[in-house]
């Protein structure tokens, strides 16, 4: 058996995702080597937004796998664009991690015990926007760099900072998580928490290897989030969150769909949800996107793609 080159970033997170993938491989029979590439959302500090979103972090694997230098690569899937990559296929989907924000903040301090003023830190419009619109008060301060430069902020210039459950999870940093943040409050990104592993669309030999590892009511779920994303024409800056779950219904599984388009000062929000069979993730997602359209997404839309992320934002507490 031949080779299997997988390619990663060199963060603490990617190495520790690629090596999840590289385990499952190797119990199977496998042999997988790993290997490092440089994406310029590593290496520049400036906000991703102005380097074309988190697709940076996504070309430069791309990259390397159409140009033979890599067999497959794992991504993050809510950084991967909603339009397909020509030549590449998502063969697998493993099973998802917590999809949840994570708040992490000073002396263990909940959202809600947070006082008016708190700094907190975030780098994703999204967060931002749903957290200015819970009205505490909060200030959000544009953050950005790996999970540990965030973690350290911590009770240093900031009161708290919010990042993804799963990546504190996959690095074994939860106990620093003073909340799971419940998704009525703030929806996770479109596909947070997943993994996507790609390879050459024609390469049969290495999707046979990644077929394994795909769990479809994951991959289900992330088809109908990434549906409203794409049909919003909104990027992964954009400030849309969705949630997909598989729930029992009296007749089996069914795929339960919820999606916010919040204003960046929290002020307009939009929240919908359906439900709808596995089959049908995509146009579950479609269907719900064109809900949220029909009441005024697309004002937010557009109103947020000509806000320039300011370096903070003061949630609207109203004084009496
Ligand atoms: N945009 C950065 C990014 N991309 C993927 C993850 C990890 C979360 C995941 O597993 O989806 C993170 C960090 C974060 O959002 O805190």
């Amino acid at each position: 058996m031949t080779t299997l080159r997988l390619g990663t970033r060199r963060s603490a997170l990617a190495t520790t995702q690629s090596g999840l993938v590289a385990d499952r491989l190797r119990a199977a029979g496998h042999t997988v080597e790993l290997v490092e590439i440089v994406t310029e959302g590593d290496t520049n500090r400036a906000p991703l937004a102005s380097m074309g979103g988190t697709g940076v972090f996504a070309s430069a694997l791309r990259e390397a796998l159409h140009e033979g230098r890599v067999d497959l690569a794992v991504h993050s899937l809510k950084d991967l664009p909603t339009a397909p990559e020509e030549g590449l296929v998502v063969a697998a989907v493993p099973p998802r991690e917590d999809p949840r924000d994570a708040l992490v903040a000073r002396d263990g301090l909940t959202l809600g015990e947070l006082p008016a003023g708190s700094r907190v830190g975030t780098g994703s419009p999204r967060r931002r926007s749903q957290l200015a619109a819970l009205g505490l008060g909060l200030e959000l301060v544009e953050i950005r760099g790996n999970v540990g430069t965030r973690l350290a902020r911590v009770g240093e210039d900031l009161d708290a900072v919010v990042l993804a459950l799963s990546g504190l999870a996959r690095l074994g940093l939860t106990e620093q998580v003073s909340e799971a943040i419940d998704p009525l409050q703030v929806l996770p990104a479109p596909g947070q928490g997943a993994l996507a592993v790609e390879c050459r669309e024609q390469d049969t030999r290495v999707r046979d290897a990644l077929a394994p590892l795909d769990h479809p009511d994951t991959r289900a779920a992330v088809t109908a989030e990434r549906a409203v994303l794409a049909a919003l024409e909104a990027g992964c800056s954009a400030p849309v969150g969705a949630l997909a779950e598989v729930v029992e219904d009296v007749d089996g599984p069914v795929l339960s769909l919820r999606a916010a388009v919040v204003a960046p000062d929290g002020g307009d929000e939009l929240r919908r949800s359906l439900t709808g069979p596995l089959t049908e993730a995509d146009a579950l997602g479609d269907r719900l996107a064109q809900i949220l359209l029909e009441d005024g997404a697309d004002e937010i839309v557009a109103a947020a793609s000509q806000t320039p992320t300011p370096s903070t934002t003061t949630s609207p507490e109203r004084a009496l």
